[in-house]
């Protein structure tokens, strides 16, 4: 099973193109406004591009443009499970029932599709709720009962919109342990603002920024070697974009840094380096050597647990409060971040 996407929607700005591979999850993150939803509502067929072509396990969902012959399949027939960030489950409806609908309204009789709906409710935890109304269930069970409904349709391919997004902190990591578990077997598609989600459940991240895929590839490597500043920031790291010199790197403003780990291309190649904002200091004086300094205005002075994020506009630094104090620093001051060469890894740009 593979699934192939390719598709753009001119007002929206969105040009879009990327595969997936069977047992694959991708979790797709982006600012607001990116594009996510438009991506999950063409997948799911409640939108229709402008031109594109997507297939999945050879059938084609959707082709449309210059040359292609058109083909629309609609919603139900595309073998594909959304699981929004509500539940929206039948209010009329018992669990057992509203997870039995989807095999029901395929034709499958009332026991079998029982059966089934049964077999998902065990695979979620949720047994025991079959006998309830959804009003008699709080969000998380509702949330689990929703996941089992979207299972027991048997799609090709799950997608999930932000499903923890409206349900309390305390009852999301218990989903989240479910959801991690019940997509091992699936190929599935989660649009997220958590990292967190995208670590636990995802093999493969995609980021998409004014309807465009800036990042992909696989979790940890986009995490820790990020390339658009997004992505940097949603990872808690900083990132510098500049050339390859034989010491690390030089930036667009000229300043030279000393990267001591991590692999990059050539000497005069597009390179990055990622940074923890804990492995940088902030001076208010240029530092006497002048090694690893980078100039800047602080923006903004943020409490981040028990350290202050000192932030310029590219660059963040964690201090702890009683030392911005002694630094006498505010928004508006000029500083000097600098970092050892030890503490930043470089990689190339064209990862
Ligand atoms: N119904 C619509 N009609 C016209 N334009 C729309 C519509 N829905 C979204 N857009 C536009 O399409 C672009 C992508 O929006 P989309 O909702 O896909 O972003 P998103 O990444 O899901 O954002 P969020 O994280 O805020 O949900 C935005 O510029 C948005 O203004």
């Amino acid at each position: 099973m593979t699934f192939t996407f390719e598709a753009a929607v001119a007002r929206r700005k969105f040009d879009v193109s990327f595969s997936l591979s069977q047992g694959e999850t991708l979790a797709v993150l982006g600012p607001n406004g990116a594009g996510k939803s438009t991506l999950l509502n063409l997948i799911s067929g409640s939108l229709s591009p402008d031109s594109g072509h997507a297939e999945l396990d050879g059938d084609v969902l959707f082709s449309a443009g210059s040359g292609r012959k058109r083909v629309w399949q609609p919603p139900h027939t595309r073998g594909i499970s959304l699981l929004a960030q509500q539940a929206l489950l039948f209010p009329h409806l018992t669990v057992l029932d509203n997870v039995a609908f989807g095999p029901t309204s395929s034709g499958v009789k009332k026991r079998t599709a029982h059966d089934a709906a049964r077999k998902w409710l065990a695979e979620v935890d949720a047994a025991q709720f079959e006998r309830r109304k959804p009003a008699q269930l709080s969000g998380g069970q509702a949330q689990r009962i929703a996941v089992a409904r979207a299972l027991a349709a048997e799609p090709k391919l799950l997608l999930l919109d932000e499903p923890m997004a409206a349900l309390d902190i305390d009852v999301a990591p218990a989903l989240r342990r479910t959801l991690r578990r019940v997509l091992e077997n699936c190929t599935a598609i989660i649009v997220t603002h958590d990292i967190l989600d995208a670590y636990t459940l995802a093999d493969r991240v995609i980021v998409i920024d004014n309807g465009r895929i800036v990042e992909d590839g696989p979790t940890r490597r986009v995490f820790e070697q990020p390339r658009d500043p997004f992505t940097a920031n949603l990872a808690g790291l900083n990132v510098l974009s500049g050339i390859r010199t034989p010491l690390g790197l030089r930036t667009a403003d000229g300043v030279e840094l000393a990267i001591g780990a991590g692999a990059a291309g050539a000497v005069g190649s597009e390179c990055s380096a990622a940074i923890r904002p804990s492995d940088v200091r902030v001076s208010t004086s240029p530092p006497p050597d002048g090694a690893n300094a980078l100039p800047a205005t602080i923006t903004d002075l943020e409490p981040r647990g028990d350290l202050v994020r000192v932030r310029a506009l590219n660059f963040a630094a964690d201090l702890p409060p009683a030392l911005v104090a002694d630094l006498d620093v505010s928004i508006g001051t000029a500083v000097w971040f600098t970092f050892d060469p030890g503490s930043a890894i470089i990689y190339s740009a064209n990862r």
